[in-house]
């Protein structure tokens, strides 16, 4: 049992006055202190071996990992690249109407602020059974101590100067009454300019550029370091999380000598080079930062100097590209389909919409950013039925995004499905799915930003370790809210959106000793 003593968190005077723990593990392996969860957690695998013969053998094997979770919530701050975009201004506009629970009308009646869309404050897990046996859930957020978004102090840069009230009344996503009632405080936030390479995004956005830092790309990197110092200074921060929302930018070609390591990489920076893109010099600030970056866009900001430099200071990074709504219901509806042995043949997801990333990726260079982030997503889901797929075998996948200004921030997203089936049948399904982009994505924003910070207050220990360790600095733990899921290199990339949400449910479970969460209900099976 946990001490008599044991704090919960709130009684330290936990930042952002975070709630209590819901919950205690009564286990051996489970000890909770003043600051600490500390768990011992025995993972279970199964090797596989393959003789010459095609012989194959599984064997169980167990591992022991001690984790270590800091209990007390720290006072986070977000910082967007982008801010005065429509997620970013979406974002801000919903976090302070929760925050101080703005009622407004619409025609069908009165409308309370909500954070559904966000699997961290909106979803649950189920954490057991009760002496019935009967299923017993939690709020997913309930499962570790982790921040409050009504809590985030947030700000970010633009290099477009309207304040985010204005840029909340630009995105059209919000309804009048609300932003009528949002709009002193939110005109009060004004984004940081920021740094603009016109080369890197589409050249219709030439006309916002009105916030824009002179000098080199060294001292813009500098600039920003001392943007991201200032803002935890001023607002007495113990965290920072920086979130690209910006422009989807071109990809930028991987040099050797220029990006391929950390030092070539400050080196380029240094002296200019053109193939530095905004958005890593970003990374680089927030990394040299000691502060998490994460990309929600598709492009690859994480050259391979990046993520070098990442792991050299052990700060953690995540991307790319925010998994919303058409790709999401992809990596859902294919894993249904192939794991019930339905052979998907072709998929056509086209899809239109009218704000301003529409307008942005209506350039060649920026919608193949975006074409290959959402064309790689059931890459994983196919190589793992390989009597439906020969090695290398994948369906026809065509992506195709059109601007139409006048749908707006309201996506239209026309799927179609071809599968093979039973005795030569084929099956079609089609998908219509239409809303505000930026009510996709802004949840998902939040879960990013609480799991990355909840990451950074976790460690672990394996049994040849003297000490804790941090995770690895890129998380891949991340991937249930990306299209394109960065992982630590030589390591598998899971796109499967069950499998994703399990793993994350399933880990989160270990750092406070619990078993997987398996469905088996065998005592619901087995008994006589
Ligand atoms: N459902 C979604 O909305 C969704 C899903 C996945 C990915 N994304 C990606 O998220 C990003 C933002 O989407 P959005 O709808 O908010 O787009 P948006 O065009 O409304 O906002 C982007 C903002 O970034 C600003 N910007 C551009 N370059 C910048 C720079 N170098 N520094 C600072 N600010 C800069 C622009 O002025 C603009 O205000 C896009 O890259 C988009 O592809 C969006
Ligand atoms: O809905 P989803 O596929 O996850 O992602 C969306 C795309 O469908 C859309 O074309 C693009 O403009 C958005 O930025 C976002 O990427």
């Amino acid at each position: 049992m946990p001490p008599a003593n044991f704090n919960n968190g709130a009684a330290n005077g936990a930042a952002n006055g975070a709630a209590a723990l819901k919950f205690k593990v009564n286990a051996p392996n489970v000890q909770y202190t003043d600051d600490h969860i500390l768990s011992e957690y025995t993972y279970q695998n199964t090797r596989i071996d393959r003789d010459a013969n095609g012989n194959v053998t599984a064997t169980p094997t167990e591992t022991i990992y001690h984790f270590k979770t800091e209990a007390k919530v720290p006072k986070v701050g977000l910082m967007m690249v982008g801010w005065g975009g429509n997620n970013g201004s979406t974002l801000t506009a919903s976090i302070v109407a929760n925050r101080r629970n703005v009622q407004w009308r619409t025609k069908e009646g009165v409308r309370t602020p909500n954070y559904y869309g966000s699997v961290v404050q909106a979803s649950t897990l189920k954490l057991g059974v009760d002496a019935n046996g009967q299923d017993v859930y939690i709020p997913f957020r309930d499962i570790l101590p982790m921040v409050n978004p009504n809590d985030l102090v947030l700000g970010g840069w633009d290099i477009n100067s309207a304040n985010i009230a204005d840029a909340m009344e630009r995105a059209k996503v919000l309804d009048y009454d609300l932003q009528r009632q949002l709009r002193d405080e939110l005109a009060q936030y004004k984004p940081l300019p920021s740094i603009y390479y016109p080369d890197f995004i589409a050249a219709n956005q030439e006309d916002r550029a009105d916030n824009v830092l002179p000098g080199t790309k060294a001292e813009h990197l500098e600039r920003i370091r001392a943007d991201i110092r200032e803002f935890r200074r001023a607002n007495d921060l113990d965290r920072v999380v920086i979130i690209w929302t910006a422009n989807t930018e071109r990809f930028a070609s991987v040099l050797p000598g220029i990006n391929d390591t950390a030092d070539n990489l400050l080196r380029a920076v240094e002296a200019g080079h053109e193939e530095v893109a905004p958005s890593t010099v970003f990374a680089l600030a927030a990394i040299l930062e000691g502060t998490p970056f994460i990309n929600g866009s598709p492009q690859n900001t994480f050259v391979p100097g990046v993520v070098e430099l990442a792991e050299r200071k052990r700060v953690h990074i995540g991307g790319d590209d925010f998994k919303s709504g058409q790709t999401k219901m992809k990596s859902v509806l294919v894993d249904f389909l192939v794991n019930a042995g339905i052979k998907p043949v072709g998929i056509t997801s086209y899809n239109h919409l009218g704000n301003n990333d529409g307008k942005n990726l209506s350039a060649p260079q920026q919608f193949r950013s975006k074409e290959i982030s959402k064309s790689n997503v059931v890459d994983d889901m196919v190589a793992a039925n390989h009597l439906l797929y020969r090695k290398g075998e994948h369906p026809d996948h065509v992506v195709v995004i059109k601007y139409v200004p006048a749908v707006g921030d309201s996506k239209r997203a026309l799927d179609e499905y071809v599968s093979e089936i039973f005795m030569g049948g084929r099956n079609t399904i089609s998908l219509y799915n239409t809303c505000e982009d930026s009510l996709l994505a802004s949840p998902l924003i939040i879960d990013l930003v609480l799991v990355t910070e909840l990451m950074t207050r976790v460690q672990f220990r394996t049994g040849e370790m003297a000490e804790y360790a941090p995770f690895h600095s890129v998380l891949s733990i991340l991937s249930y809210m990306l299209k394109a899921p960065m992982v630590p290199n030589g390591t598998p990339v899971v796109n499967a959106l069950s499998k994703q949400r399990t793993a994350m449910e399933n880990v989160f479970r270990a750092f406070v000793g619990l078993p997987p969460q398996n469905e088996m209900l065998l005592e619901h099976k087995a008994f006589h």
